[in-house]
Order: structure tokens, then C-alpha cells, then sequence
């Protein structure tokens, strides 16, 4: 068995995400852009929104096309690259260090330490996911994980995506536990054949998802409570 898990709303808060992260990649956009634009791994990402609106787009705009994605919640995996290199430099300065809630670190270490295999998918790019856990309110768990997956592999509410990491994990997806706050994201984890558990914690969902709303996938408000065993 292998735990694969989702990193906003699951194993850390929806505030941290959305109101330190995207504030702060939000604000240095701008700076980041006028002073690494025309290296290629930044250049790569800006070319992908301006062909995306039209090709001929100034810097300026895309950037506040970008800031329009921020604003949206947009889980664009070009935004996501750019965001990853942006928060580098908030983690190196010590700005600030990745909210974890402290059952899911203490359970990520049981796990690990109990010889279950972990790996991530979010839709934070691999790199912003390794700077993530490398810089937590818990310390670098990094080490605990043996497997990243973001959007590039596809899209976290499409089957296809948990086929993909499932076939590059080399396991059946039978042999998957996928654990997220999001219930489409846990539908198609399923439709995949993955197990599932809804993540449903009172800080990110003052209303409990229960009944209908956790449409069928196992519910629990912290990863001390997750049942591990197939049913
Ligand atoms: C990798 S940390 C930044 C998280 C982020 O940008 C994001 O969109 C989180 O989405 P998730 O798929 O983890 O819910
Ligand atoms: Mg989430």
C-alpha cells in the first residue's frame, strides 16, 4: 500500500496557501519578472500564457494575467512553475515556512517510519512542492516522500491523472490510498480504482461534508484517524 496526498486543505491549512503563499508571489510577480523574464526555465512558462492570449502580449500584461489567476484561485500549471520559483526566494529569506498541521506531520513520520511508501500530488509544481516540505512548521520531511506529482502529469479532477502517477508508481491504483479535501479530486482518484479518505477539517470546512456531501469516500477530521486498511 502507498499513501498518495494532496498538500492544501489536506495536510495543511487553506489559509496559509491562500492568504501568505499567493499574497507573496502575487506582490514579487512584477520584480521577478523584469529580473529573470529571459531566463530560459522563466521565458518558457511566460511564452506558454502569452500563446494561451494571443501570442503578442507584452510582459506587463502577461503579468497581470497572472495576477488574474492568483486572484482566481487558477490551477494553471504555468502560474504554478512560476509560483514555485517566487516562493524560493520567501523560504530562503526565512518569510515564512510551510504551515503543516502537526497530526499529519506526526502521522506522515509514523507512516514512513512503519515502512508505507509516501508520495504527493498537488497542483503546487513539483519544485514549489519539495521547497513546501523542505521548509515546514515541522522541520524538512522531504525524506519521507519517494514519489512528487503535479499537473503536468493531468489535471487532479480527470481519472487519467491517478492512471498515470498509478503506472509511474508501478502499482495498481487498488494499492493507492489518495487522501484530499477536494471530493471531485477523491471522485476521479476513484473512478481510477484508487482507495480514498476526505480530508475534512473543521479549520478549512466549518461545515462538515457529511452524508451526500462526502459523496461516498471515507471522512475524517485528522490523519491520526485515517484507516489505512482496505475495507
Ligand atoms: C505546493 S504548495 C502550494 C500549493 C498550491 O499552489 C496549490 O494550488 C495547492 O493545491 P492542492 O492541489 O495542494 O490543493
Ligand atoms: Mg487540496
Amino acid at each position: 500500500m502507498l499513501i498518495l496526498t494532496d498538500i492544501e486543505g489536506t495536510t495543511s491549512s487553506i489559509s496559509f496557501v491562500k492568504d501568505v503563499l499567493f499574497p507573496y508571489a502575487r506582490r514579487a510577480l512584477p520584480a521577478f519578472v523584469r529580473a529573470r523574464g529571459q531566463e530560459p526555465e522563466v521565458r518558457r512558462w511566460l511564452d506558454a500564457v502569452a500563446t494561451e492570449h494571443g501570442a503578442v502580449c507584452s510582459d506587463a500584461v502577461i503579468v497581470e494575467i497572472l495576477q488574474g489567476m492568483i486572484d482566481e484561485d487558477r490551477k494553471h500549471t504555468a502560474l504554478k512553475a512560476l509560483q514555485g520559483m517566487i516562493w524560493s526566494d520567501g523560504y530562503d529569506n526565512a518569510d515564512f515556512s510551510a504551515h503543516i498541521y502537526p497530526d499529519a506531520a506526526a502521522q506522515l513520520r509514523d507512516w514512513h517510519a512503519a515502512g508505507i511508501p509516501l508520495a504527493v500530488y498537488s497542483s503546487g509544481s513539483v519544485p514549489a512542492q519539495k521547497l513546501f516540505f523542505g521548509h515546514t512548521d515541522a522541520g524538512d520531511l522531504t525524506a519521507l516522500f519517494e514519489g512528487w506529482f503535479d499537473t503536468e502529469v493531468g489535471h487532479k479532477r480527470d481519472a487519467g491523472s491517478y492512471r498515470e502517477i498509478a503506472r509511474r508508481l508501478g502499482r495498481p491504483a487498488g494499492d493507492i490510498l489518495f487522501l484530499s479535501d477536494v471530493v471531485e479530486e477523491l471522485d476521479a482518484a476513484r473512478e481510477a480504482g484508487m482507495r480514498t479518505a476526505l480530508i475534512d477539517r473543521r479549520e478549512d470546512y466549518p461545515q462538515p461534508r457529511l452524508g451526500d456531501a462526502a459523496h461516498g469516500h471515507a471522512r475524517v477530521e485528522r490523519f491520526d484517524a485515517i484507516d489505512t486498511e482496505p475495507a
